[in-house]
Formats: structure tokens, C-alpha cells, sequence
């Protein structure tokens, strides 16, 4: 992805009520900031947040934490927040690898991954989201009846975390190679990154997972 350096992105993140700040205060009190007890989804990777905003509309009942790694682009979901104000949603602008600090057993009952970056190279395949690394990570805080969505068109990376999927135990629910064309698109909430490729004519792999069973 090309990242312009947004001016003022830092300075806006930093006092933006929207934003949660020194996230690994939260571990464990995210229900609690919340104030309910309603199921938290997060996205991972969430660019300019159309998805987790469109979902966050969609679903009053249920709390979204978008995570993002840059500044630049956080921005751009913060000003949409910001005009939208939903009470069900925030960002933390982070890397996701120290995610696991972030959230207690259990406490994340769905995580979204969209458009993963694929990090092309062999030498750092651990980066990918979806990863043997990452998926170990998540198992330390996803409920053991939650799940997890994957969508890119990227298929390289889709076959890569197919083969990690089952490396790290997760158990596959269902796949598609052509989400647009197939028994899943009903209810599909594109993402901006999604809405470019499939208008590009690039099929949508999608799969939908959920973390090994705790023995
Ligand atoms: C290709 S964009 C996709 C954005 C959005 N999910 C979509 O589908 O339109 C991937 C986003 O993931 C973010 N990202 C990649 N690795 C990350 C990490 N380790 N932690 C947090 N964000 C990350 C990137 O900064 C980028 O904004």
C-alpha cells in the first residue's frame, strides 16, 4: 500500500475520543469501557474503515475495535467516525503483533481480516495476518465459539493461509474462491479494498474459521 504522510494525522489520533490509547491498559476491561456486555468484533488491518463502520451501523448490538497500524490511514476512519459517532465502535492505532497483550482470554467473540498485506516474500511469511503466528495469537484471546473471516483477492495468500489454517489446527467452516459468485455473497459487506479489486474483475476469496478446540 502507498502511504501519503497525512499532516496532523499524529496530532488528531492523539486527542480523538474515538481512539483508545495505550490499549494494553484495556486487557481484559474492554466490556467494562464498553459499558455493556455486548459480544466485541475486531478487524485487524482495517485501512479506512468503510467495513467495521458499515458493520458497526448494521449491528448497534454488537461493539468493533478497528485496528490499524498507520496514522495516515487511521485518520481517515476517524473523521468518518466522527461525523457518524456510533457509540459501538473504536480504533487503536497499533501492530497487530503485539495483539495478544491487548485482549484477555475470551474476550473477542469475532475477528475480521480483510485485504490482509501479503508480504510476498518467503522470508516474511510470519508477518501475514494469517500465519501459523497469527492465528496462534489469536487462539489466546478469540471465545472458543467464535470465529474469524478472511477476504482477499489476493489468491497466493488465500492458498498460503488454506495450508496455515490447517497447520495451526483451526477448523475450517467454509471457502469460496469467488465470494461475488457464490452461496455466500448474500449480506457481504465490502470493504474499500474490495469493492476496488471485484470492480477490477478479480474474483474474492473468502473463508470463514473458527480456532482449534481447547483441550
Ligand atoms: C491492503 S489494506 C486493506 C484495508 C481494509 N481492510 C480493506 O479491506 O479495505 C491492509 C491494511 O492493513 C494494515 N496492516 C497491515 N499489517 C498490519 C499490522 N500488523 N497491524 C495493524 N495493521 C496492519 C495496513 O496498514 C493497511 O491499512
Amino acid at each position: 500500500m502507498r502511504l501519503r504522510n497525512v499532516k496532523g494525522s499524529r496530532e488528531m489520533i492523539a486527542t480523538n475520543d474515538f481512539v483508545v490509547h495505550e490499549e494494553e491498559t484495556m486487557k481484559g476491561k474492554w466490556h467494562d469501557f464498553f459499558e455493556n456486555e455486548n459480544p466485541i468484533h475486531i478487524e485487524v488491518g482495517m485501512g479506512k474503515g468503510r467495513f467495521i463502520i458499515d458493520m458497526a451501523k448494521l449491528h448497534p448490538e454488537i461493539n468493533y475495535i478497528g485496528i490499524e497500524k498507520y496514522s495516515s490511514v487511521l485518520v481517515r476512519a476517524i473523521e468518518k467516525q466522527t461525523i457518524e459517532q456510533l457509540p459501538n465502535l473504536v480504533f487503536i492505532r497499533m501492530d497487530a503483533e503485539a495483539i495478544e497483550n491487548v485482549f484477555e482470554k475470551d474476550e473477542v467473540a469475532y475477528i475480521y481480516l480483510n485485504f490482509s498485506d501479503p508480504w510476498p516474500k518467503d522470508r516474511h511469511a510470519r508477518r501475514r495476518l494469517t500465519s501459523v503466528q497469527f492465528l496462534n495469537r489469536y487462539v489466546n484471546f478469540l471465545a472458543a465459539d467464535g470465529g474469524l473471516t478472511f477476504k482477499t483477492d489476493n489468491r497466493p495468500l488465500f492458498d498460503f493461509s488454506l495450508e496455515q489454517v490447517e497447520l495451526a489446527g483451526w477448523e475450517m467452516v467454509n471457502y469460496t474462491f469467488d465470494l461475488h459468485h457464490s452461496e455466500y455473497a448474500e449480506g457481504n459487506v465490502m470493504t474499500e479494498y474490495e469493492e476496488k479489486f471485484s470492480a477490477m474483475g478479480n474474483p474474492i476469496c473468502r473463508m470463514v474459521i473458527k480456532p482449534p478446540k481447547k483441550k
